[in-house]
């Protein structure tokens, strides 16, 4: 009997190509060429091909970048999304620097909930791997969405050897009083990445044992709402809890339930590759939503359990991550 097909319910959208930090595994310092203006889908297409996404199974979607909070509309687009009847989540993955004047507006939006980069807890340190960024205002994006109840809170550390590795365990004590969730992500080979792998690879296993030397062992727990590709723990008697994201030496793309769309409106069925399908153009061109329907029926359909094989890999910033 063959296996059986995990249901794609989950719709990655990367609503800019744009951002306004430069980290230095993501992108290069003078960034990427950004898409003319014309080329990003539009507010009302990304609609389109949400409200035809339902139809086909989708009932999450996370909006993400480049940095999404860069976009002009974007709470508009949050607004226009969570009214999209059969939609139940509205997530966004963001750098955090414009999310506290946003945040309110956003979750008035019908934004449920946020995960925010934070790859460090020291100013001179986030500095420099983003070229330029203030801490600070990361630090009040996290206390500003706990704040305004946005549940759950994720962050996201993406575990650098020789760089951030010795903060592993105060990162981990972030989850301990506060219902903060904090993921360990591996370093994956695209873009700038590719050539800091080698040097700054620091795999999943070794950040668990790092954990469990110091606070004992990890408790599994179920998943958090989500459903991505984390594993996620408690240390004994913390409010929020610790994940494990490991892109490289993990095993989870049997389970994988999502697909990706592009800022210029192409559909990924997989973050490392594999044949994009162009809803754009056939949007464009008149595909009403039964059409558009298909063309995502048809990619979910040729989706694999596995990763695909690529020869290249694009950055980050372009894929959403
Ligand atoms: N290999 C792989 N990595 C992923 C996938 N989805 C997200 N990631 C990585 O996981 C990290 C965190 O991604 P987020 O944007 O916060 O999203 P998430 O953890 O999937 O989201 P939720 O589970 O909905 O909270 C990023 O480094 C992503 O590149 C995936 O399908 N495959
Ligand atoms: C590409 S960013 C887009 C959203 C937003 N700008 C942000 O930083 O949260 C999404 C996530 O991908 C992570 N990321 C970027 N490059 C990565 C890489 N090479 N390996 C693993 N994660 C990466 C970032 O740390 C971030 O948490
Ligand atoms: S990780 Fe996010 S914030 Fe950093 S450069 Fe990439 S897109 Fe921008
Ligand atoms: S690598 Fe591709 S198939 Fe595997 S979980 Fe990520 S997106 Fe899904």
């Amino acid at each position: 009997m063959g296996r059986e097909r995990q249901r794609v319910d989950y719709l990655r959208i990367s609503v800019t190509d744009r951002c306004n930090l430069r980290c230095r595994y993501c992108l290069p310092s003078e960034g990427v060429p950004t898409v003319p203006h014309a080329e990003v889908l539009r507010h009302e297409e990304i609609v389109a091909i949400v409200q035809a996404a339902v139809a086909v199974g989708i009932k999450k979607v996370r909006l993400t970048g480049g940095e999404p909070l860069v976009r002009r509309g974007i709470v508009e687009l949050v607004a226009m999304l969570a009214a999209v009847p059969g939609i139940d989540d509205v997530a966004l993955t963001t750098n955090g620097v414009l999310f506290p004047e946003m945040a309110a507006a956003l979750k008035r939006a019908g934004l449920r909930r946020v995960n925010i980069s934070l790859d460090t807890l020291r100013p001179e340190r986030y500095a420099w791997i983003t070229r330029g960024g203030d801490l600070q205002r990361v630090l009040t994006a996290v206390e500003t969405a706990l704040a305004l109840g946005l549940h759950p809170v994720k962050l996201n550390m993406v575990v650098l050897k020789g760089f951030n590795d010795d903060e592993i365990i105060d990162m981990a004590r972030l989850s301990l009083e506060r219902p903060l969730h904090v993921r360990f992500i591996e370093l994956m080979p695209f873009g700038p990445a590719d050539a800091l792998q080698n040097e700054c690879f620091f795999p999943t296993r070794e950040v668990r044992a790092r954990l469990e030397a110091h606070f004992g062992p990890l408790v599994t727990i179920r998943k958090l709402a989500g459903c991505g590709p984390a594993c996620y723990y408690r240390i004994p008697g913390a409010t929020g809890t610790i994940g494990f994201i490991s892109g490289v030496t993990g095993h989870f793309c049997s389970r994988c339930n999502r697909l990706r769309l592009t800022a210029t409106g192409e559909l990924r069925t997989c973050l490392f590759g594999g044949p994009g399908v162009d809803l754009k153009g056939p949007l464009r061109a008149g595909a009403n939503q039964a059409a558009v329907a298909a063309l995502l029926r048809e990619a979910i359909e040729k989706k694999a359990g596995t990763r695909a094989k690529t020869g290249r890999l694009g950055v980050m910033a372009r894929l959403g991550g």
